[in-house]
């Protein structure tokens, strides 16, 4: 399987997928907040609920929380980071994740997606691999295919919301593959993961 490589999130390259909460958007509108002391980016992102069109209706709005282990090691460019064989999505629900404690300059997750193949399972080979910073969290749009989290480099706990009624079906569909698609790194997460490391 040919490697696919990771390249730094934007919106403007995710928003097939979701969409990316970061200070860096510049296509919302932004007002000043909280007495002058906060810029406020309206609209950065919207939570979907669509269980009713699931077998049981009945949803509850959820945060969980991932305190998560480092499973992206820190590698030179071009040579492979992880390799990707599980991919889930929910079918009824987006799902934003949220960093906590990691800072605007460090790489901090790998964002993995990919569109529906003819068999409504994941398109194995039109993976798409994000590098996604500190200070950036996501919106996985509903039955989007995405990798569970990958955390490069230290542990790191994050916030999650997504909508959920309880039926595995309903909330969370995961598939594998058997031929792992390899992931390497950029020249532009090489020199971040240096300089954040320094
Ligand atoms: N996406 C991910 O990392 N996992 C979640 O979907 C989950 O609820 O397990």
């Amino acid at each position: 399987m040919k490697p696919v490589l990771a390249l730094p999130l934007t919106q403007e390259l995710f928003q097939s997928y979701g969409t990316v909460l970061d200070v860096s958007r510049d296509d919302v509108t932004v007002i000043t907040a909280n007495k002058g002391s906060a810029r406020k980016y309206l609209g950065v992102s919207e939570a979907l609920n669509d269980y009713s069109q699931a077998s049981v209706p009945h949803c509850t709005g959820r945060w969980n929380l991932f305190q998560s282990k480092p499973t992206v090691p820190i590698v030179p460019a071009g040579q492979i980071m992880i390799r990707v064989d599980t991919l889930e999505r929910h079918p009824y629900t987006t799902q934003t994740f949220t960093p906590m404690g990691r800072s605007a300059d460090e790489p901090a997750y790998l964002v993995v997606v990919a569109p529906n193949a003819d068999d409504d399972g994941p398109d194995w080979t039109n993976l798409k691999v994000f590098i996604a910073f500190g200070t950036q969290a996501i919106t996985y749009d509903a039955n989007v295919w995405h990798s569970p989290m990958l955390t490069i480099g230290k542990p790191t706990v994050l916030t999650a919301f997504n909508y959920e009624n309880g039926i595995m079906q309903d909330d969370c569909q995961v598939k594998t593959t058997s031929t792992p698609v390899p992931v390497v790194t950029s020249n532009e997460l090489e020199a971040a993961i240096e300089s954040a490391s320094k």
